[in-house]
C-alpha cells in the first residue's frame, strides 16, 4: 500500500483491463470495482489514469473513501508530501490576566475553565464551543481525550458502515461487544463508575474521575455517525432498561447479572409501553399474579415498541401487580429463558437497526427475587428512570441536529446553483443561521441540566429538574425536526433519495418520529415541563 507512483506510471494504467485513478494524491486501483460502482462505470473510464479529485469530491462525501481505502488504494502519488510528524504537546499559551469588572475580588475563571486544545474540522456551531478552543467549566482534559478515543473509533470502524447496517436492520454483535470491552456501558448507567460489576475501563478516563459529562459526550460521539438506529442499538435499550435494575435491584440479581450485561455479553431492554398505554404509564395492564406460594409472579400481558426487545435476554418490565393507577405498579426483571416470552420485530418508519419489537408474555414465571423496588411502588421507579431516558433523547436530538447543520455547510460549499455556490445565496445562509441559532440554545440548556443532575441527588433532582428536563425534550426533539427539514431543503434531490451525500440527512428525517413520540411526546412534555415546574417552585415559595 505504501507504493509511490509517477503520474506517468499512473497514467498507463488508463484501460478498463487496468484502471488506476488519483484522489488527493492518493493511487487508487478501481479496474475490478468499475463494475460493481454504483455511478457506473463509463464515468470512471473517462477519468482513468487521471487525477479524478475534483469529480470525486463532487460526487461522494468522506465516508466513500474511508470505507474503500483499504479495499482500492495501491499507493500514493511521489509528490506528495508525508505526513507531518504528530506536534509536540504545546507550552499553554499564557493567558492574559482578565480585566476585573469590580475594583477588588477574584474575577479569575475556575481552574476548569481553561480552554482545551481545539478539536474536529472547527465548522461554527458543527461541533460543541468547546470543541473549538472556547472556554468551558464543564469540560477537562479527560474529557478531551474520551472524546478523541471515541471519534477515532466512531469514524473508523461504525460511520463508513452505518448506511449498510441501517438497511440490513442490524448493527453487528462485535460493536456491541466492543461496548463492553472499551468500559462504555458501564459509563452509561447515570451513576458513579460501577468498578466492582466489570473488569472493563474506559482507556482515556480513570473511573474515580468518570462524571455525567463524560457520559455525555459518548452519547453525542456515536450520534455523530448521524444514525439513530444504531445509537438506539448500542444504547437504547440499556441505557433505559439497565439503571432501574442497578439502582433499585437487589444485590443478588444485581450481582448475578450485572457483570454479563456490563461486558456487553448479554442485553437488557426496557418494556414498559404496551398496545394500549404510551406515555399515561399509569393506564398500564401487563399483570404479574403472586403464585400461591408466594415465589414467583406470573406475568401476562403485550409490550410493543420495545427498543431491543428481539435480541434482549433480560426485560426490565412494568407490571399491574395492584389496584388500577400508579400506586399498583411494579418493576420486575424479566428473563428471557423462563420461557413464555416471545418477540417479534416491528417495522417502523425510522431508528431501522434498533430492533423495535412487540413483546408478549405467556405465563411467565418470575422469581420474587426479581422485583426492582418495592412491590406496588415501580411508578417512582419508572419516573426516576425517564430523566435518564429523557436527557440521553436530548444528547442524540442535539448531534443530530448539528450533523444535519454542518452536512448541509458542507453542501453549501461545495454546490453550486445559478452561477454562485449555495453558501452564497442568503436564503441557504439564512436557513443555516436559524438550525445554528435553535442548536446552541438547547445545546447551551443541556449543559446546565446536566451539571444540575451532578449537583443533585436522584430524587432531587427527579422532582427539581423534571419539569425542565420535559421542556429541554421537546425543544431538543423540535430542534432536530426543523434541521432535518432544512437540511433536507439544502440538499434537495439528494437527501430524497436513500445513501450516498444526503443519506444521512434522508435517514435523520425518518428518525425524527422516533424521538418526538417515545419517552414522552412533545405535548405532554411541554405541558409537563409547565405543571412541574410551577408544583416545584410553588413548594420554594414562588410568589405571585
Ligand atoms: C475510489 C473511487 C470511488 C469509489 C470507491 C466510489 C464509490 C461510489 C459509491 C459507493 C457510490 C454510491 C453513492 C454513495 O454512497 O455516495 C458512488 C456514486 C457515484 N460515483 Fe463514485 N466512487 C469512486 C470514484 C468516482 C469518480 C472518480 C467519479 C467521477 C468521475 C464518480 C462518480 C460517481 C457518481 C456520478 C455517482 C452517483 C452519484 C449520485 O447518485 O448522486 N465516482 N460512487
Amino acid at each position: 500500500m505504501s507504493k509511490t507512483f509517477t503520474k506517468d506510471d499512473v497514467a498507463s494504467h488508463s484501460k478498463g483491463d487496468s484502471l488506476y485513478i488519483v484522489i488527493d494524491e492518493d493511487v487508487y486501483d478501481v479496474t475490478k470495482f468499475q463494475d460493481e460502482h454504483p455511478g457506473g462505470k463509463k464515468i470512471l473510464q473517462r477519468v482513468a489514469g487521471k487525477d479524478a479529485s475534483k469529480q470525486f469530491w463532487k460526487y461522494h462525501n468522506e465516508g466513500i473513501l474511508k470505507k474503500y481505502k483499504a479495499q482500492l488504494q495501491i499507493g500514493s502519488l511521489d509528490t506528495k508530501a508525508a505526513p507531518a510528524p504528530a506536534p509536540a504537546p504545546a507550552a499553554p499559551a499564557p493567558k492574559a490576566e482578565p480585566t476585573p469588572q469590580v475594583a477588588s475580588g477574584d474575577v479569575k475563571p475556575p481552574a476548569t475553565a481553561e480552554p482545551q486544545d481545539p478539536f474536529g474540522e472547527l465548522i461554527p456551531f458543527a461541533d460543541p464551543s468547546w470543541y473549538q478552543g472556547y472556554a468551558s467549566p464543564y469540560f477537562n482534559e479527560t474529557h478531551a481525550a474520551l472524546r478523541e478515543e471515541i471519534r477515532q473509533w466512531v469514524d473508523t470502524e461504525i460511520e463508513p458502515f452505518v448506511t449498510e447496517w441501517d438497511e440490513g436492520k442490524e448493527v453487528p454483535a462485535h460493536i456491541y461487544k466492543q461496548m463492553g470491552e472499551r468500559g462504555y456501558l458501564a459509563g452509561l448507567l447515570g451513576v458513579k463508575y460501577p468498578e466492582q460489576h466489570t473488569p472493563y475501563r474506559v482507556k482515556a478516563v480513570t473511573p474515580d474521575r468518570w462524571d455525567l459529562f463524560h457520559e455525555m459526550l459518548l452519547t453525542d460521539e456515536l450520534s455523530r455517525a448521524g444514525s439513530g438506529g444504531l445509537v438506539w442499538n448500542l444504547i437504547g435499550g440499556y441505557g433505559i432498561g439497565c439503571p432501574p435494575l442497578v439502582k433499585f435491584g437487589k444485590k443478588e440479581l444485581v450481582d448475578r447479572i450485572l457483570p454479563g450485561i456490563l461486558a456487553g455479553d448479554k442485553r437488557i431492554c426496557l418494556a414498559i409501553t404496551e398496545p394500549d398505554a404510551g406515555s399515561d404509564v399509569a393506564n398500564l395492564g401487563c399483570e404479574a399474579k403472586l403464585s400461591e406460594d408466594g415465589k414467583h409472579y406470573i406475568v401476562n400481558g403485550e409490550k410493543k415498541w420495545i427498543t431491543n426487545g428481539i435480541w434482549a435476554d433480560y426485560f426490565t418490565t412494568a407490571v399491574r401487580t395492584g389496584k388500577p393507577g400508579m400506586n399498583g405498579l411494579s418493576v420486575l426483571l424479566i428473563e428471557r429463558e423462563a420461557g413464555g416470552v416471545s418477540t417479534r420485530r416491528m417495522d417502523c418508519q425510522g431508528v431501522l437497526s434498533s430492533g423495535t419489537t412487540y413483546v408478549t408474555f405467556e405465563d411467565v414465571k418470575v422469581p420474587v427475587e426479581n422485583l426492582i423496588g418495592k412491590e406496588n411502588q415501580g411508578f417512582k421507579v419508572i419516573m426516576t428512570n425517564f430523566n435518564h431516558e429523557r436527557i440521553g433523547i436530548v444528547i442524540q436530538c442535539v448531534r443530530f441536529a448539528r450533523v444535519c447543520y454542518e452536512e448541509s455547510v458542507k453542501y453549501a460549499h461545495k454546490r453550486k446553483t445559478f452561477g454562485k455556490s449555495l453558501i452564497d445565496h442568503p436564503v441557504i445562509r439564512m436557513k443555516l443561521a436559524h438550525m445554528a441559532r435553535q442548536i446552541e440554545a438547547t445545546y447551551n440548556w443541556l449543559e446546565n441540566i446536566i451539571f444540575q443532575c451532578q449537583c443533585m441527588e436522584e430524587t432531587e433532582a427527579m422532582l427539581k429538574l423534571g419539569g425542565a428536563i420535559a421542556g429541554l425534550k421537546a425543544q431538543s426533539t423540535q430542534t432536530f425536526e426543523f434541521c432535518a427539514r432544512e437540511a433536507s431543503q439544502i440538499f434537495g434531490g439528494l437527501s430524497y433519495s436513500r445513501g450516498g451525500q444526503g443519506g444521512k440527512i434522508e435517514r435523520l428525517y425518518r428518525d425524527v418520529r422516533a424521538y418526538a413520540i417515545p419517552g414522552g411526546s412533545e405535548e405532554i412534555m411541554l405541558d409537563l415541563s409547565m405543571r412541574q415546574s410551577l408544583r416545584v417552585h410553588e413548594m420554594f415559595g414562588m410568589k405571585l
